[in-house]
């Protein structure tokens, strides 16, 4: 989900593991010369979503070694779900609404499905009203840490877990 916090342990996860780190959001700024909040506005959600799906297949082509912050709706779009599992090792991370909301309040602006809300009830709204409709995407990552224990070294342990009874 939006805020979930992806980017920035992701980003956490690269630097303890020595790997490369890539966001999705980034990396489909990068290719389109513009914002993802511009995207959405002059070409629609249909159009971003067919973009992450090209530049994740690029993306994990070209670099199958990383971690990899997607974004909230990318499992959600265009079999790109079928794609992580296959290629990779997936994580969802669990956060309730609530937390979402205090920490997207201020941020959602930048977040075109989440921006023009009037207040932080319609924020709650919609958040509430996207994760039940995403859960069973995210329900299929074989791997899953809930807040407040999304950290390095509990994904690590998870990870520990995970390869010992593979
Ligand atoms: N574990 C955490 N606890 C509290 N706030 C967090 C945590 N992880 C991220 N945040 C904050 O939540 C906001 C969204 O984080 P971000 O990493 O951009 O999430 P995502 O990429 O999943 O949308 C940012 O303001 C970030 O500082
Ligand atoms: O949940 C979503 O559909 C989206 C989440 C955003 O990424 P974050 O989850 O990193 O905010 C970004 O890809 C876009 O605004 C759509
Ligand atoms: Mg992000």
């Amino acid at each position: 989900m939006p805020g979930a916090g992806k980017t920035t342990l992701g980003r956490a996860l690269a630097t303890a593991f020595e790997l490369p780190f890539r966001d999705l959001d980034e990396e489909i700024v990068r290719s389109e010369g513009r914002s993802v909040a511009d995207v959405f506005q002059a070409d629609g959600e249909e159009y971003f979503r067919r973009r992450e799906a090209e530049v994740l297949r690029v993306l994990l082509a070209q670099q199958p070694r990383l971690v990899l912050a997607t974004g909230g709706g990318t499992p959600c779009f265009h079999n790109n779900l079928e794609l992580l599992l296959e290629t990779g090792l997936t994580l969802y991370l669990a956060v309730p609404v609530p937390e979402l909301v205090r920490r997207l309040q201020h941020a959602a602006a930048a977040r075109p499905l989440l921006a023009r809300l009037p207040d932080a009830a319609a924020l709650e709204a919609r958040l509430s009203e996207t994760l039940a409709y995403r859960q069973r995407f995210y329900d299929r990552a074989p791997l899953r840490c809930a807040a407040p224990t999304c950290t390095v070294e509990a994904v690590q342990h998870l990870l520990a877990t995970y390869q010992a009874s593979a």
